[in-house]
């Protein structure tokens, strides 16, 4: 159980008397911080939800919904929220942070859900960094209030929506506003938010994903919104990584914090969770499609899968390649209409398909400037030509909560360590396991060794924390070798070019039917299939189906336990953590990633050697041509 560190006030403060109460807290806090902290430590590991204070109706909802136990960051954040604090919260990715202070939020809200004369505007505002969040953020406050059948409204606002239908939303005088913070100055401009009715209503302000918010090109929109809160506005800041963004943010914003810091474990900080086990693949750019299809085709690496790549076309292009061999896969991007990324999310979180292709919002500029230069050469040659729009509101990674994905592949590496931690965060959600795989071509072995160095923390450089990939052996790869060359000839730019306007195409009709259908039916998934083929033909036999002599024995049998694995862990698992706590880590013994080498030792990285390249055992098969 992790522990969190509760760090003195250590804001600039406004006001003097504010500042002298601070230092009292801070002294009071310091005078007793080993036995409070051993007894913090201790009480921690044994709080519900009850004794957090919560409201039995918040309770009796969590339990609905299969969550018993508050997380770590639960625990410590939720008593300073509701006593009213100024909270900065910072806690590892799936660690929990959205219900830390939804809960608490909403049972400050409930006194006021009886009143028969609402508020002029929204008394709660959560601020998000993109549109996928703000829909994440909406459904979970959405079936909170359900469950607990109070008279409280909830709305999401984004920049796109019609003038009308923010009015509509608003129309209905709702507590709580999930938005983002350009849509805020949007709304002045619009006339649909009234700034001076907010100063009167806004009680409580939340900045989620605060390490984000500022990246994304928040920074103006959040002054012209901060300069309207009202003194006595209660303000969180949660965040997984610490910044200076985050530095800056909470002095924009917050008075006297309460600075909530998690660990786990030990004193060092680690910012993967630590039931994600973390490999790394050594190969060439040109190999990674090759490896991609050793690790998906041989089965080594357990699904659901969601593989990050760096650009649309290379998405596409590797969406085409796996389709040839069978391998059906989604994409998601910043330039799919809305109403299809959310629904591609829900399908992939249902567990309708079990291969995700997300590009990183990371490279949304550098999309950007590529979509431009390809416009401009487009429209010389030909006007009708397809022109994709990146959503600037569009973030996949950061902060969406992706259900039971078990492994994360790093296809191209991310380009900072802040993007490799909200990556791999994407699994090993809450109290669940997950695993990830770094492809890393020489290109990228600088970030790469920079990342390493990071979560080794400082003074312990050669500990590996990413460690080579064991369940894939050199021969088992190179069995493939001639075939995924083959195919990937036949992947040429042309043809990702018209994938990706024929998948723009088939998205934007099915936004539109999406639309109205979903208003009518709000539950139905399955409606549209967003793991179609793009390719005219079906993968040939011969590809579709590895046959066995192709694969070393080794390799088989690791993709034998991967499949158990799968299987033990399957159908069960419910993603609520709580009452089944126990049960989900004594599975953990069953993950091979944990047991099996390749080299049939106990434990290790056998299959590979220490530099991350694959064995080079030759008692597996040699390489073999097959067409
Ligand atoms: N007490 C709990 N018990 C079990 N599951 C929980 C609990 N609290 C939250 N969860 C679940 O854990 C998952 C991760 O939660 P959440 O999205 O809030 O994490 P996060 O800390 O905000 O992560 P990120 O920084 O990536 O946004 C969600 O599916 C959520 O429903």
């Amino acid at each position: 159980m992790g522990k969190a560190k509760v760090k003195p006030v250590d804001d600039v403060k406004p006001e003097v008397e504010e500042a002298e109460k601070a230092e009292e807290v801070e002294e009071q806090r310091d005078g007793g911080e080993v036995a409070a902290e051993e007894e913090e430590e201790e009480a921690e590991q044994d709080k519900s939800f009850e004794e957090l204070g919560l409201d039995p109706r918040l309770i009796r909802a969590l339990s609905k919904k299969g969550i018993e136990k508050p997380t770590p960051i639960q625990q410590t954040a939720i008593p300073y929220i509701l006593e009213g604090k100024d909270v900065v919260a910072r806690a590892k990715t799936g660690s929990g942070k959205t219900l830390a202070y939804l809960l608490p939020l909403l049972q400050k809200l409930f006194s006021d859900s009886g009143r028969k004369e609402k508020k002029p505007a929204p008394c709660a505002f959560v601020l998000v960094p993109s549109r996928e969040l703000c829909q994440q953020v909406y459904t979970e406050v959405s079936w909170l209030i359900e469950l607990c059948r109070v008279q409280l409204k909830a709305v999401q606002l984004t920049s796109s929506m019609p003038v009308s239908a923010m009015r509509n939303a608003l129309g209905g005088l709702p507590e709580i506003l999930v938005t983002t913070p350009a849509c805020i100055p949007k709304c002045f401009a619009d006339g649909v938010l009234d700034p001076a009715a907010i100063s009167d209503s806004l009680e409580i302000l939340v900045l989620d994903e605060a390490d984000l918010l500022l990246s994304y090109g928040y920074e103006d929109n959040l002054r012209s919104v901060t300069s309207i809160v009202p003194r006595r506005c209660q303000c969180l800041l949660m965040s997984a990584t610490t910044s200076s963004d985050v530095e800056k943010l909470k002095k924009l914003i917050l008075h006297n914090p309460v600075v909530l810091t998690l660990q786990e474990g030990s004193d060092k900080e680690e910012p993967v969770p630590s039931n994600v086990q973390q490999f790394w693949i050594s190969c060439s750019a040109q190999d990674k499609l090759l490896h991609i299809l050793a690790l998906l085709k041989l089965e080594v690496v357990q699904k659901k899968i969601l593989i990050f790549i760096n650009t649309i076309d290379m998405g596409f292009k590797l969406k085409l390649f796996l389709e040839k061999f069978g391998i059906k896969t989604a994409i998601l991007n910043g330039e799919l209409p809305q109403n299809s990324r959310l629904h591609i999310l829900e399908q992939f979180n249902a567990g309708l398909f079990d291969y995700l292709i997300a590009t990183d919002d990371n490279n949304q500029t550098k999309e950007k400037e590529e979509v431009k230069g390809e416009e401009n050469k487009e429209s010389k040659k030909n006007k009708r030509r397809f022109k994709p729009k990146l959503d600037a509101e569009f973030g996949v990674v950061r902060g969406i909560d992706f259900k039971k994905v078990h492994t994360v592949i790093n296809y191209d590496m991310p380009q900072s360590v802040t993007g490799y931690i909200h990556r791999i965060g994407r699994t090993g959600r809450a109290y669940s396991s997950g695993s990830s795989v770094s492809l890393v071509s020489p290109d990228e072995m600088e970030g790469f060794e920079e990342i390493k160095s990071f979560l080794a923390g400082e003074g312990d450089k050669d500990s590996d924390i990413i460690t080579p990939f064991p369940l894939l052996t050199e021969n088992a790869v190179e069995s493939l070798r001639y075939r995924a060359e083959d195919i990937a000839k036949s992947v040429t730019k042309i043809a990702i070019r018209e994938s990706r306007a024929q998948d723009l195409r088939n998205e934007i009709i099915n936004s539109e039917k999406l639309k109205s259908h979903f208003e009518a039916n709000p539950r139905d998934l399955d409606l549209l299939k967003h793991d179609k083929l793009l390719s005219k033909t079906a993968p040939a036999p011969h590809l579709r189906d590895i046959p066995e002599y192709l694969v070393d024995a080794k390799t088989q049998e690791a993709s034998k336990m991967v499949k158990l694995a799968r299987a033990a862990m399957g159908g069960s698992r419910r993603s609520g953590g709580g009452a089944n706590t126990k049960k989900k880590r004594s599975r953990k013994g069953g993950d091979p990633l944990k047991t099996f080498s390749a080299n049939g030792s106990k434990r290790g990285h056998g299959g590979q050697k220490k530099d991350g390249k694959g064995s080079s055992d030759g008692s597996a098969n040699k390489k073999q041509k097959t067409n």
